[in-house]
């Protein structure tokens, strides 16, 4: 009898197993087939774009790709090149650039009908509204009408989008033309940027960098000529790692400010750790310019009630207006390495020589706050993350990833245990992220609000209106490392759950002295090893500031970006 039970059972087992390896093999089977049928697709787009970037001339395709961005517009807004010889130019600039790094996606082929229509209103003797005939590039996962937003996954290859996002609803109406979509890494949830379906993005300053992510696709091609605008999301650092990895220019509202109707995140449904939508580009005024056309009017909060009528606030952003700001360049969770801190120093002393008082500032116990973060972030300890990624065609390395998430909380508890016991002080932190219980869910919100209070005392008494920080942890590292130090978000992923604008800008350069200095960084446990490594070899590579203030004051963090950019800009 027990022989027949057991064999009944062991049967069970392999018939259990044999069905499932089955039943992955034909989904493995099925995706691939997406995968490559979206990729022939894709050829046929940058051939498609090739042709009509050739409907101008070589010159003026060059002469279009020396203006700048406000040379542009204004070129565009005399009449010297109409809507569609800019659009042309721009396919052919962002191919030429995509040979590189490749950041794009596809072309959004409605951009060359779009340009057409613009040409013939201004004919017939409309108006030219204020971003008339500027192309702008689009990251994959903001909503485009007709297209998907996979976020990597070859799941969800062939969903295309019923609607635009209101910020490109926005910018459309206000004449600028989204004219292609740009890569992201698989689920978002990261700063790096590849996945199956369209692959790795490069960083245009060293082959074998990321140009960071989940917006690296927009850095990237901004950075290497091919867009002098773009749109991007953030939830973690995803608007501003990239623009410090690729030496440009970006900023996170903070998550009310613009709409995030039709907004697609890394994991929906996380309350407290909102997707900000925001402009990225060469210099930090050209994201000022934006974010004050978009703000000139209610219509955000007119397209979205829950958006609250907050007009641009010109006086926040006064040239010469002076500000008390607040600087640090340790957060106590992650000691940056030495040129991601030495340009915080720099933009201080270029601050000050404006006018600015600086004073030294300790954000509260980052450590602790780093750990809510990834709990808000994961909401439900990664479930939703490794259902679509087990299911889908994810690089390996994202697998790897996602290991720590598939041990027991139980276990991760007694590792935590296990690493203070030893003095692993960040690891025990680490292995304490997940909740286990809605009970400790609920009290991490509980615990997010009262920090942002906190931190918002913290800075009453120190009398500041914002801070500057640094915006990384090492320059733009390889590919794979973002997946291996997860936890190097802390200076940026504060500003998300502080609810803060955020916003960076380069700073400087990584330098033979930043390079002599790693000799002596720390190594006491292995993030640090680790960063020591990413960082190695990275003279010349782009370095970013942040600066950051409560909600509503983005034209504040505006201004001294763009003091400091200026200041330090070579
Ligand atoms: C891709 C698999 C990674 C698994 C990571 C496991 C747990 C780590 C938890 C938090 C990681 C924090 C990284 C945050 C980067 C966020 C970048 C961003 O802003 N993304 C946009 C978005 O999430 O929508």
């Amino acid at each position: 009898m027990s022989v027949l039970i057991i064999s009944v059972i062991v049967l069970g087992l392999v018939a259990y197993f044999y069905n499932r390896r089955e039943q992955r093999k034909a989904r493995v089977a099925f995706l691939e087939k997406k995968i490559a049928k979206r990729q022939k697709e894709r050829e046929s787009d940058l051939k498609w774009a090739e042709g009509e970037a050739k409907k101008i001339s070589d010159e003026k395709r060059e002469d279009i790709g020396k203006l700048d961005f406000d040379q542009l517009r204004a070129a565009l807004q005399r009449g010297d090149f109409t809507c569609s010889e800019v659009v042309s130019a721009y396919y052919g600039l962002a191919l030429k650039a995509n040979e590189n790094i490749n950041a794009i996606v596809l072309f959004i082929k409605e951009s060359r009908v779009w340009a057409a229509e613009w040409d013939e209103k201004v004919k017939r003797g409309e108006k030219k509204p204020a971003l008339f005939g500027m192309p702008v590039s689009i990251k994959e996962c903001t909503m485009m009408k007709g297209y998907d937003q996979t976020r990597g996954y070859a799941s969800e290859i062939g969903i295309p989008a019923e609607n635009d996002s209101p910020l490109v609803t926005q910018l459309r109406e206000l004449g600028a033309i989204p004219f292609v979509q740009t890569n992201v890494p698989t689920s978002l949830l990261s700063y790096t940027c590849g996945n199956s379906i369209y692959g790795w993005t490069e960083n245009p300053h060293k082959k074998g960098r990321t140009p960071g992510g989940s917006s690296g696709g927009e850095s990237a091609l901004i950075s290497a000529g091919g867009s002098l605008l773009g749109i991007g999301g953030d939830v973690g650092g995803s608007i501003r790692t990239p623009a410090a990895y690729a030496g440009i220019a970006g900023i996170k509202p903070s998550h009310l400010r613009y709409s995030s109707m039709h907004t697609t995140g890394s994991v929906p449904g996380r309350p407290l750790i909102n997707a900000s939508d925001g402009p990225l580009a060469p210099s930090i005024d050209i994201c000022a310019e934006i974010c004050k056309e978009m703000w000139s009017s209610n219509w955000q909060s007119e397209f979205d009630p829950y958006v609250p009528p907050v007009p641009w606030r010109q006086e926040l952003f006064e040239e010469g207006r002076k500000y008390r700001i607040g600087y640090y360049a340790d957060d106590g969770w992650f000691t940056p390495t030495p040129g991601c801190a030495r340009v915080v120093d720099d933009a201080r002393k270029a601050l000050e020589a404006k006018g600015h008082t600086l004073v030294p500032f300790h954000p509260p116990d980052v450590p602790e706050i780093n750990r809510l973060f990834v709990r808000a972030v994961c909401v439900d300890g990664g479930a939703y993350l490794m259902n679509l990624m087990e299911n889908d065609i994810v690089p390996p390395i994202f697998l790897e990833a996602l290991l720590p998430l598939r041990i027991p909380i139980i276990i991760q508890r007694a590792a935590a245990h296990v690493a203070g016991f030893f003095g692993y002080k960040r690891i025990n932190k680490f292995f304490q992220c997940m909740a286990r219980t809605t009970g400790e869910l609920r009290q991490s919100y509980a615990d997010i609000e009262a920090y942002r209070h906190t931190f918002i005392n913290e800075m009453q008494k120190a009398g500041i209106d914002m801070v500057l920080c640094p915006a990384t942890v090492t320059p733009a590292p390889p590919h794979d490392a973002p997946l291996h130090l997860s936890c190097g978000v802390s200076y940026v992923a504060i500003f998300n759950l502080l609810d803060f604008g955020a916003g960076v800008c380069k700073a400087g350069n990584w330098t033979e002295e930043d390079e002599r200095k790693l000799a002596d960084y720390t190594t006491e446990d292995i993030w640090y090893k680790m960063a020591k490594d990413f960082a190695k070899d990275s003279v010349g590579l782009p370095l970013g500031v942040q600066v950051a203030a409560p909600p509503y004051m983005e034209e504040g963090v505006l201004r001294v970006l763009s003091d400091i950019e200026r200041a330090l800009k070579k």
